[in-house]
């Protein structure tokens, strides 16, 4: 369903066939949504403007066939590759020929996605950012087959959304959460160290996040990146017998987030995740004694070197991190620059506006102390490639430090994705 999907398309008055998969979840899904709608009334009729869309123009069903006439269909089921593929082979037999299919993946392959279906040029990815119907972005990501015109549609969906659109290449995690994925490493290293998810969520929200990384894994669902890390063979029973606890492919590994998983922490939508919360989907972040318990007995038992981290060491880590990933993805081609980054940040994740989005921070901070922090950093340790400072991040050093608008002639003529 994508019950937030759902709400911004019926505010936009589109109208919508909302699907999912037995009753249970529709009524779930159909309570949600009309709540989301209902909450968007109050706000217009409190600004004295007319209270707009409601449930009349969504159709709940538990029939593919009443996709038959869609022209544009997102797909938003549980990150799992198999699962995306079944649907899209449903949607192929199903929908009208020319009708636009979108998937609303994190970061899963779209060109795969696309060659279960009859016509891989209609294929796109439509990531919107949780929650859904508030955040403005939309990142579409183009895949190797889709046409112009499938491109030229989604953009003009998130306008019509009243979203901010960027399109991107095709990548494992694509732009947004392929930075926020070493970001995210460095928080968990973080609490493996000594700190709490309190801690570094501090540090964070006192630069200016809107949420901390732990406060917005719990908003997104643990499961997401737990269920992308299963199929990866990270996690679950696809880890070869005899990996160590703290190692995948010879890299440093935290574990922790998959133990929160495993123990039925989800975030909001399970009243548990790295805090706790007042009822199941509840907002109110608790620190949690249960996660200081467990993050106590987790390091002794791995005998962790504890190393006490200020919030400076904190931003560093993370933050750096974080643009490092962003400079490889100008290096790939999927992004087309510094800008579109900073847009992404801006508008889906809560980076603090005023700072200009992480590649124009950087640019701020001077990459040559980025450029130093990573690179002390990676020399104690190798076993986090992802700090290993960037090709471009270094080339933009070495020739001074040019001025943001400046980088693309830098980055040459990469192989672009888009
Ligand atoms: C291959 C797979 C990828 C793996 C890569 C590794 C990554 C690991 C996975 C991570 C998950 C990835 C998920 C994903 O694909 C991308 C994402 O969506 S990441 C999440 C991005 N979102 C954020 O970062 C949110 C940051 N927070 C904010 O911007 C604000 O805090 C927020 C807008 C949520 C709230 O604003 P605030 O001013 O703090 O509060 P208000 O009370 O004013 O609320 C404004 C508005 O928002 C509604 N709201 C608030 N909290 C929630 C909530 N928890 N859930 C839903 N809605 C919420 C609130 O009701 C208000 O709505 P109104 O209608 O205006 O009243
Ligand atoms: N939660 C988030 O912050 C974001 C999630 N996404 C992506 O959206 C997708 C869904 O994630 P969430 O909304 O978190 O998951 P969720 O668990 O909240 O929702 C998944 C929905 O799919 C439905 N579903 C499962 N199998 C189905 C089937 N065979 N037919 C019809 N419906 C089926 C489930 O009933 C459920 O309502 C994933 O690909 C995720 O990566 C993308 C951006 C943000």
């Amino acid at each position: 369903m994508g019950r937030g999907i759902v709400t911004s398309l019926a505010k936009a008055h589109i109208p919508v066939v909302a699907l999912e998969q037995d009753a249970q979840q529709l009524e779930i899904g159909k309570k949600a949504v009309n709540g989301l709608l209902e909450r968007e009334a109050e706000k217009l009729i409190k600004q004295g403007l007319a209270p707009g869309s409601t449930l009349a123009s969504v159709r709940f069903t538990l029939d593919f066939a009443d996709l038959r006439d869609a022209d544009l269909v997102i797909e938003a089921v549980y990150e799992n590759m198999e699962l995306k593929k079944e649907i899209f082979r449903k949607l192929t037999s199903v929908c009208k020929p020319d009708a636009f299919l979108c998937t609303n993946t994190s970061g899963l392959n779209i060109d795969e996605i696309a060659s279960v279906t009859k016509n891989p040029h209609l294929v796109i990815g439509t990531h919107f950012f949780s929650p859904a119907n508030i955040m403005k972005l939309l990142e579409v990501v183009r895949g190797h087959h889709t046409s112009l015109t499938t491109i030229a549609t989604a953009m003009n969906l998130g306008k019509t959304l009243g979203k901010v659109s960027v399109l991107v290449g095709n990548c494992p995690s694509f732009v947004g959460n392929r930075l926020l994925s070493p970001y995210l490493d460095q928080a968990s290293y973080l609490l493996e160290e000594g700190c709490y998810p309190e801690d570094v969520d501090k540090a964070l929200e006192d630069f200016g996040f809107a949420m901390g990384p732990f406060r917005m894994m719990d908003l997104a669902g643990l499961d997401i990146g737990w269920r992308s890390r299963m199929e990866r063979g990270l996690a679950g029973n696809k880890v070869p017998l005899g990996t160590p606890a703290r190692q995948r492919e010879g890299k440093r590994y935290c574990p922790l987030a998959d133990l929160l998983c495993e123990n039925g922490r989800l975030g909001q939508k399970t009243g548990k995740g790295w805090y706790q919360y007042e009822k199941l989907g509840g907002r109110i972040a608790q620190p949690d004694p249960w996660v200081k318990d467990f993050l106590q007995k987790y390091r002794n038992t791995h005998q962790i070197k504890q190393r006490p981290a200020t919030p400076e060491m904190i931003l560093e880590c993370c933050l750096y991190a974080l643009v490092n990933e962003g400079f490889h993805v100008l290096e790939d081609g999927i992004a087309s620059g510094p800008e579109d980054i900073d847009v992404i940040y801006n508008n889906g994740y809560g980076w603090p506006k005023y700072r200009g989005g992480p590649m124009y921070y950087a640019s701020t901070v001077g990459l040559t102390k980025v450029l130093d922090v990573l690179d002390k950093y990676y020399k104690e340790n190798p076993d986090v490639p992802s700090m290993k400072p960037a090709f471009l991040l270094k080339k933009l050093a070495m020739v001074g430090e040019p001025p943001l608008k400046e980088w693309r002639t830098q980055v040459g003529n990469p192989d672009s994705k888009l």
